[in-house]
């Protein structure tokens, strides 16, 4: 099932993610903790991948240090090409918003603003000029007929929806995705889930997926285990 494809211009760009040989360090002193030992982790475009261990394993840290939101202290992590490294502040937060989607727990929407708002306010935000359009994005996930709902109007099977809808909307070249079934029963994880391994699929993003939820593995392409920091199997 592993598929270590690194292509698409050899030598030069590497679509997807590429982490290679990252370590962090957390906390200060002898409460230290190696977050990422020597973690190495490449996914293709239009590969999902899930990331399961126990908790304290390191794999907020993981998705921290892909989505640029923490430098590792050492190794390098490349999106779509960028060695993420090679960026100033600014440039990186200006990346993460046109290259990176997150995904959360319970869709982490802004409570003001109806569906189709939330996907418009993030194109606003990345500058985007080549987006998707909101209302057929929000058809491709089933929520069009509530794109005037606001996230207190729908149900948490409903929020997530919007949310990996709105995490797409910039055609980013990575999915980020943290728990995403956290909030909701058996029936509607398949659901979000199946969902989020089609768009990967369809629209060539690379999507790694952080869950504890054993029972929608099946969806992914590829699971990965965290233990202590380190990536085994
Ligand atoms: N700000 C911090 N300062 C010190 N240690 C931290 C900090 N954040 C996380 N850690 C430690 O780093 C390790 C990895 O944490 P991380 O949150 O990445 O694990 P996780 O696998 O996502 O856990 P969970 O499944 O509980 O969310 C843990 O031992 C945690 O206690």
């Amino acid at each position: 099932m592993s598929t270590e494809t690194q292509t698409s211009n050899p030598g030069t760009r590497t679509g997807g993610l590429l982490i290679s040989g990252a370590n962090l360090a957390l906390g200060d002193g002898e409460a230290t903790v190696q977050a990422l030992d020597n973690v190495t982790l490449s996914v293709s475009p239009g590969e999902m991948v899930a990331v399961v261990g126990p908790s304290g394993a390191g794999k907020s840290s993981l998705l921290a240090v892909a989505g640029a939101l923490t430098t590792p202290d050492s190794g390098t992590v490349k999106v779509n090409g960028v060695d993420l490294g090679t960026l100033s502040k600014a440039e990186r937060a200006k990346f993460r918003l046109k290259e990176i989607g997150f995904v959360f727990q319970s869709g982490n929407l802004i409570p003001a603003l109806n569906a189709a708002e939330q996907l418009k306010l993030m194109l606003k935000l990345a500058g985007s000029r080549d987006g998707f359009d909101p209302l057929e994005l929000l058809a491709a996930v089933g929520m069009d007929h509530k794109a005037k709902s606001r996230p207190d109007q729908l149900s948490g099977g409903e929020r997530q929806r919007v949310g990996i809808a709105r995490s797409l909307v910039n055609r980013p070249s990575l999915l980020l995705v943290d728990e995403p079934t956290a909030a909701l029963d058996r029936a509607r994880s398949q659901d979000v889930v199946a969902l989020l391994a089609r768009e990967t699929h369809e629209r060539g993003v690379a999507t790694v997926m952080v869950t504890h939820d054993h029972d929608v593995l099946h969806h992914c392409d590829r699971v990965v285990e965290m233990v202590d920091g380190r990536l085994v199997g």
